[in-house]
């Protein structure tokens, strides 16, 4: 029997990995939905064969009284902001009078809730809110339930993933059209909508919200021995983590800039918001010698595109 659970959960995850994070499925839901009934029937008769990192966590488990508070391993930073092509220049001054010409790794900011995922030995052991940067909320059981957030990664690691979990458009608007029907008032928005997802207690409810992730960033970028931000993200795409494919390279802050121009007419085509774009430098030698103010890094800085009422479609 042992066997067969060790075979349905490397079927599950390898499925749930294509399906949810490359978005190209080799098998039809139904098979995966066969394998998964089949896996819970077998846990609901052995109890001691279901393990913390089994597919069938993904439907979530027994409710929380409350969300315990847990420091961050290293600080969850926010970003300085950046609102005009003036401010962009003054970043860009600073960054090359500090460390000389550099290129940017350019990334959409998505409009959702900062997580941190910590892995022990290629396993999900924790997600955590980003709280107030340094303490945040164990919202891991919520986080399980993301079905594009690894329970097993392709590499024995042991580090910190961070991350923007957040509502699809249709999400939302499934969301709303559901509390409409039942009376309650509407979510304001998918990242409000988000939120509240992940700080449900019940895990049954937040598997129902159906909330995506993209990851963007190590804690300790040294336990990936990577060079560079983009080399950091090709490394997470190949252990098994979702990305935002839409980064760009920079050579200089003209193409950021061009960059910036086209989001800003693009940005309502994507299947989920956005509210910035963030832009770091790529070398991470070069981030490493720029280091941190009090409470962002010198290394990057968020454009934020005009408030205006994004149409949620
Ligand atoms: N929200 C978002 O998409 N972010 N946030 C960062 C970030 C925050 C601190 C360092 O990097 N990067 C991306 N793509």
């Amino acid at each position: 029997m042992q066997q067969r659970v060790d075979e349905l959960h490397r079927l599950l995850h390898q499925y749930n990995y294509e399906y949810h994070v490359l978005d190209s499925p080799s098998v039809p839901d139904s098979e995966y939905d066969k394998l998964l009934h089949e896996l819970i029937a077998i846990e609901e008769e052995y109890p001691d064969l279901k393990t913390s990192d089994s597919p069938t966590v993904r439907v979530g488990g027994t409710p929380l009284s409350a969300f315990e508070k847990v420091r961050h391993d290293t600080p969850m930073l926010s970003l300085g902001n950046a609102f005009n092509e003036a401010d962009l220049r003054a970043f860009d001054k600073r960054v090359v009078e500090g460390v000389g010409q550099v290129d940017y790794m350019v990334e959409l900011k998505i409009d959702g809730l900062a997580v941190s995922l910590k892995y022990e030995d290629g396993r999900l052991v924790q997600g955590l809110t980003r709280g107030d940067g340094t303490t945040g909320e164990n919202i891991t059981e919520n986080i399980k339930t993301i079905y594009a957030v690894p329970l097993v990664i392709k590499e024995p690691l042991t580090f910190e993933v961070r991350g923007e979990a957040y509502m699809p458009r249709r999400s939302f608007i499934n969301l709303n059209k559901e509390k409409e029907k039942n009376g309650e008032p509407l979510a304001a928005n998918p990242r409000n909508a988000a939120a509240g997802s992940l700080r449900q207690l019940d895990s049954k409810l937040a598997a129902k919200r159906k909330l995506d992730i993209f990851l963007y960033s190590v804690n300790d970028l040294r336990e990936l021995d990577v060079p560079s931000q983009s080399a950091a993200l090709d490394k997470l795409d190949e252990i098994g983590f979702k990305t935002n494919h839409e980064r760009r390279r920079c050579q200089n802050m003209d193409e950021v800039l061009d960059y910036i121009k086209y989001w800003t007419e693009e940005r309502n085509n994507l299947s989920y918001d956005i509210d910035g774009i963030v832009i770091k430098v790529n070398d991470l030698s070069k981030q490493e010698e720029l280091g941190f103010t009090a409470r962002t890094p010198r290394w990057a800085i968020a454009y934020k595109f005009p408030a205006e009422e994004v149409i949620t479609k």
